[in-house]
């Protein structure tokens, strides 16, 4: 009967507790889900979330820990750079798939940023503002979404900027690495371009070459006129005959010393009809009948002055040739007007 007494007792007490519980009993009660709010009003809201989401998840306690000893600075200092990059890392490990930043990051990134963020600070605006009743049962539910968005943002953004990074840098480096070695390939180009050149055929890829070139096709031409001479008549051979004075290279049948030629003189002498071919350069007239065979440039050419002054051919053709050194010794006379001729005939007529 004892033992029946004092358990009636018992549940007598039990009940009315339980009928009028007090005041201070009916407060935990509440907020006995949200054990973690109450301490602080920034880093519990944003920390809560997290925790429960995992919670509602189940599989990663380690992920949990890390990720409220990192979001714990994060939510202390926001807007500071360095809970930020601390975020997204572990986050990208916590979902443990890199597909996911790959893909999802461009597009849902952004709008989660955004919803994440305003409700987050709208949160932490209720969390400091109103009490930590109604808004912590609230905000369990809505954290979990802007949590995650956040993690993810932050690492996609520092995911964004490797990709572009590299893009631009390897092009460039590499289309000049590429180009250089196309140019050494062009600069190797020119030696088979100066053997084109060497060939003398003009091509505009070498202007330089061909313009250095210009002047020997020149010359080229002048030595095509150059005959060949019979053997006997080289210049060693001419300069042997001349070297003997016995061999009259001023003509046959003249009158020692010089002699006055007039233009008609000179005339007369045209190289035909058995005559020797005279010409005058710098105002003395020489044979250049014994010459003629002997002459580099052929017998038809000296011919062209023959019976008149040859010195603007002369020079035209072989300015550096030393004439008197080559037809000293077919030295006529000199050349004199007609007038000089007649008055020197008068004064022997006088005379
Ligand atoms: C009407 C007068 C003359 C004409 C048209 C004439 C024309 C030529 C020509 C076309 C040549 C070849 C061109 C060349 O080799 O580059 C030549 C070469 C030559 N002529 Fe004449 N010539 C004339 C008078 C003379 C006279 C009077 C002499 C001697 C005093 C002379 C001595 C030479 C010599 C030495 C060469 C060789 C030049 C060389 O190898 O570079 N020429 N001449």
């Amino acid at each position: 009967m004892g033992w029946v007494g004092a358990g009636v007792a018992i549940a007598t007490t039990a009940y009315f507790f339980y009928r009028y519980p007090p005041r201070s009993w009916a407060e935990p009660h509440s907020l006995a889900p949200p054990e973690p709010k109450p301490e602080t009003p920034l880093a519990a809201t944003s920390d809560a979330p997290v925790q429960e989401k995992h919670d509602s998840r189940g599989p990663t306690p380690p992920i949990d820990s890390e990720e409220d000893t990192q979001s714990t600075p994060k939510a202390s200092a926001s807007s500071a750079p360095l809970p930020v990059f601390a975020v997204p890392e572990l986050n990208l490990e916590s979902e443990g798939s890199t597909y996911q930043p790959a893909t999802m990051p461009s597009i849902p990134q952004p709008t989660n940023e955004v919803n994440g963020q305003s409700s987050l600070e709208d949160r932490r605006y209720e969390g400091h503002t109103s009490s930590s009743k109604s808004p912590s049962l609230a905000a369990p539910s809505q954290p979990k979404q802007p949590a995650v968005p956040r993690s993810t943002p932050a690492s996609s953004s520092s995911l964004m900027p490797p990709p572009p990074a590299p893009r631009p840098t390897p092009q460039p480096n590499r289309d000049p690495r590429l180009q250089p070695p196309r140019l050494s390939g062009s600069s190797l180009g020119p030696p088979p371009s100066a053997a084109a050149s060497q060939r003398g055929a003009p091509m505009s890829g070498v202007r330089q070459v061909n313009s250095t070139l210009a002047p020997t096709p020149v010359s080229l031409k002048k030595a095509s006129k150059r005959v060949v001479l019979e053997p006997g008549f080289s210049p060693l051979d001419w300069a042997a005959r001349a070297a003997n004075p016995n061999n009259q290279l001023r003509g046959k049948d003249l009158p020692p010393g010089l002699l006055r030629v007039t233009p008609s003189m000179l005339r007369q002498q045209h190289g035909r009809k058995g005559r020797d071919a005279w010409t005058s350069y710098n105002g003395k007239v020489y044979n250049i009948s014994p010459y003629a065979p002997y002459h580099p440039g052929g017998k038809g050419e000296l011919l062209r002055g023959a019976g008149k002054d040859s010195g603007q051919l002369f020079m035209e053709i072989h300015p550096w040739v030393n004439w008197d050194g080559i037809l000293g010794e077919c030295l006529v006379g000199i050349l004199v007007s007609e007038n000089d001729i007649q008055t020197e005939n008068a004064l022997d007529a006088m005379d």
